[in-house]
């Protein structure tokens, strides 16, 4: 839905609740809106409900009740890359070393269906590359994803979502593994894409202060996500 200021609501959660098992709720009436362009961080304890929130939005959980919209739409799993949907899980290949990969299959597949045209090799070629150089990794195109470190993996596929230019970029704790180095880098990338109109958001235990130009700060706490 367009918005005064030609804003758009990216991400849409109403009188959300869930639980697992048991009567213990993990979410109650949570309310969030997210407008295009947004750089939010999401914070809070260990066991606060931070992934169950992300799996919610992700389609992966449904709620006892309320609804939640992307786009505009509720989603499924098949629907993100359609809409654009870039998702960094967590430590999302770290402890497979064995992983039968090179960085640059694992860049390809990120590649594969985002764009309603198939691309050429060749556009494929220089996507990857111009992502991978955002990220500090292009040296690592050859190289086995598993023999990484869990900081290089966690560059690659961020840079891998890059690649395929989504409209809405989704960490789960980014910062996990990576050094402080690096960890610069990849504020410094984040930034700069949302500058360029990327809405982002994010769930992190790691120094919020290093992340720059951040407006959106959500805590979750005690079965509440509040701003
Ligand atoms: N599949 C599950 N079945 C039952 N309870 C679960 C399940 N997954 C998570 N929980 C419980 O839900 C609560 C919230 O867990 P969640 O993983 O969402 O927290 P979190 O904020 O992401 O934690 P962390 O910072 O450790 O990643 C915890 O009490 C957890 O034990």
């Amino acid at each position: 839905m367009q918005k005064a200021g030609g804003k758009m609501e990216v991400i849409q959660m109403k009188d959300v609740s869930f639980h697992y098992t048991g009567d213990v709720p993990i979410l109650e009436n949570v309310n969030i809106c997210l407008n295009s362009g947004d750089y939010a961080i999401l914070t809070g304890e260990n066991g606060s409900g931070k992934s169950t929130f992300l799996k919610l939005l992700l389609g992966e959980l449904e709620p006892d009740q309320g609804t939640v919209e992307i786009f505009g739409k509720k989603i499924g799993k098949a629907d993100f890359k359609e809409l654009k949907i870039g998702y960094v899980p967590q430590n999302s290949i770290s402890g497979n070393k064995d992983f039968p990969a090179t960085v640059e299959e694992v860049m390809m597949t990120g590649l594969y269906r985002p764009f309603k045209k198939r691309l050429s090799r060749k556009e494929c070629r220089q996507k990857i590359t111009v992502a991978l150089t955002e990220l500090g990794m292009e040296s690592f195109l050859k190289r086995r994803i598993g023999e990484l470190s869990g900081g290089q993996q966690q560059r690659v596929m961020l840079a891998r979502v890059l690649a395929a230019d989504p409209g809405l970029l989704i960490l789960d704790e980014p910062t996990v593994g990576v050094d402080s180095v690096s960890l610069e880098a990849l504020a410094k990338v984040l930034q700069k894409k949302n500058e360029e109109g990327l809405t982002i958001l994010m769930v992190t235990h790691g120094n919020t202060k290093l992340f720059c130009g951040v407006n959106r700060h959500f805590k979750a706490d005690e079965g509440g996500i509040t701003e």
